[in-house]
């Protein structure tokens, strides 16, 4: 199903379906990446040129291992194009009661990484959501976070895509998403301006339509 369908919020989006960010579409981008025309031994080789250009001799002892150490660690800092949310928020439980009022969580950690200059982004992920007769495990949410963050991002895209990808699966009544991060591309290189946050939101259902709801959440979170 592509989101586009779910209605005006998303008719205009740009966003692609959540298929595209799925396990299907992993596959495909690692069959790409994996083509005989790239090996590991290849994406090593292109570490021993970044390490020259900065100046250093990838052949002295100290970096020796080096190539294969980042090209073990691009494994893991981009491991999220293997990971399918629709997996992950595959599990939910509707035993809720009569439970119908917001469940937030707050502060999950993240690690992502610039889409311009391939620079940390460090920040936090909040989600809420109003459940409509189920609700997801919260773990679910955090490695759901992870599992967006863990690619090439801009900030804006990585929290509508968190939003969607709950509002897609569980589908609540309504969905909140504010991600505060830093980026290392502005502190440690360009403007070297240290200390900025930037913070985004991506509101859907409920949370786009009821300024109460919306403001409630966004008061909780005190933001400065
Ligand atoms: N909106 C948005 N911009 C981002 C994000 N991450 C990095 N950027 C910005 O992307 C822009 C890329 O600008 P370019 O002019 O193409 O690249 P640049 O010459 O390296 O720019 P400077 O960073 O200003 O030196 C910069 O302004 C970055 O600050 C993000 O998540 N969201
Ligand atoms: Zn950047």
């Amino acid at each position: 199903m592509d989101i586009a369908t779910e209605g005006p919020r998303h008719a205009t989006r740009a966003t692609t379906s959540l298929e595209d960010h799925g396990r299907a579409a992993a596959k495909a981008r690692r069959r790409q990446n994996n083509s005989p025309a790239l090996t590991r031994s290849e994406v090593e080789a292109a570490v021993a040129v970044l390490i020259r250009w900065a100046g250093d001799d990838p052949a002295r002892p100290g970096l020796a291992d080096t190539p294969a150490r980042v090209t073990r660690a691009f494994e893991d800092w981009f491991g999220g194009y293997d990971l399918a949310p629709d997996d992950i928020l595959g599990t939910t439980f509707d035993e809720i009661g009569g439970y119908a009022d917001p469940v937030e969580l707050r502060d999950i950690a993240f690690f992502s990484w610039c889409e311009h200059h391939m620079a940390p982004i460090r920040g936090k992920a909040h989600i809420a959501y109003l459940p409509s007769q189920r609700v997801i495990g919260i773990s679910k949410l955090a490695r759901l976070v992870d599992a967006f963050a863990r690619r090439l991002q801009i900030q804006e895209r990585m929290t509508d895509q968190i939003g969607a990808a709950i509002q897609q699966v569980l589908q609540p009544a309504g969905v909140a998403v504010v991600v505060e991060a830093r980026h290392d591309c502005m502190s440690s290189r360009g403007i070297r301006a240290c200390g900025t946050g930037l913070v985004t939101k991506a509101m859907f259902g409920a949370y786009r339509e009821d300024a109460a709801l919306r403001g409630e959440f966004l008061a909780s979170l005190q933001l400065r």
